[in-house]
């Protein structure tokens, strides 16, 4: 059976508009479990990054509960909620946010040296193995101006699990990206995934949804479809993207 590590109940979040209340986030009752490469889908303004704000404790809700692994993360003042969000939890955004006068080992160790939990030996280790893994190790002195935008993002992708977070949550991580460096930083996060990493994306880029291992929709506020499928292969790509094709095409997108 599947482990639910994040979950929210009847969760809502708006925005005053025009004297109103705009909702966007609408009583969404919401399991991510273990192990999966969730992606949230919809269309434009729909509330994609809203949800992912909100259920990763980066934003407040309105009404409703985020449990992580049975504790209320919604209650948590804003201390203890750092403080969560820099152990258990991982974040990769469509902007890279690197620390422009640190080299790329300097930006994915620090995340490390954060945590008080870590030797430096161990810090230094996990970063060469992470530089490795992200095909960067010939540029770990150069600083983010000095390398691509997709290196950038692989970088920052190193950075965002370098303390094993639990969940790491990326919201349009191939938005800024071309279509090869697109590639590389999804078969990277294919990869981690494969590894045990558990991932919650919001995309609205086809290509990045088709790595998904449970895709779900969301539309007027509330998650309306949902497609589970096995992990992503290379060979599999053009039957994996007929069905998602089907089934975005039955949720109207
Ligand atoms: N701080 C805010 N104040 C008021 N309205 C907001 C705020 N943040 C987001 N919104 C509105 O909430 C809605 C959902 O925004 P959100 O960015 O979550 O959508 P999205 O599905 O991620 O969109 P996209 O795919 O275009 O990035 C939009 O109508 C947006 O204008």
């Amino acid at each position: 059976m599947k482990e639910a590590i994040l979950s929210a109940k009847s969760l809502c979040k708006s925005y005053a508009h025009n004297g109103g209340q705009n909702h966007i986030l609408n009583h969404i009752d919401l399991e991510i479990y273990k192990g999966d490469f969730t992606v949230i889908m919809g269309a434009s303004g729909s509330g994609k990054s809203t949800l992912l704000y909100t259920i990763s404790g980066m934003d407040r809700a309105t009404a409703g509960k985020v449990f992580f692994k049975d504790n209320e993360i919604t209650k948590l003042k804003e201390d203890k909620l750092a403080k969560l969000r820099q152990g258990d939890f991982g974040f990769v955004f469509q902007q890279m946010h690197l620390v422009g006068n640190l080299s790329l080992f300097e930006n994915i160790a620090v995340t490390g040296y954060l945590n008080k939990n870590l030797p430096s030996q161990e810090v230094i280790k996990r970063t060469n193995t992470l530089l490795e893994k992200m095909g960067l190790n010939d540029m770990s002195k150069r600083m983010p101006s000095q390398v691509s935008g997709g290196e950038q993002q692989r970088a920052a992708i190193a950075r965002a699990v370098i303390n094993k977070p639990c969940l790491l949550f990326a919201d349009e991580p191939t938005g800024a990206l071309n279509r090869k460096n697109t590639t590389e930083v999804l078969n990277l996060l294919t990869e981690l995934n494969k590894e045990g990493q558990s991932i919650l994306m919001v995309t609205h880029d086809m290509r990045a949804a088709l790595r998904a291992t449970r895709l779900l929709y969301l539309e007027d506020g509330r998650i309306i479809g949902e497609l589970n499928l096995p992990t992503f292969q290379l060979s599999d790509e053009k039957s994996r993207e007929a069905q998602v094709d089907a089934w975005l095409s039955s949720m109207e997108w």
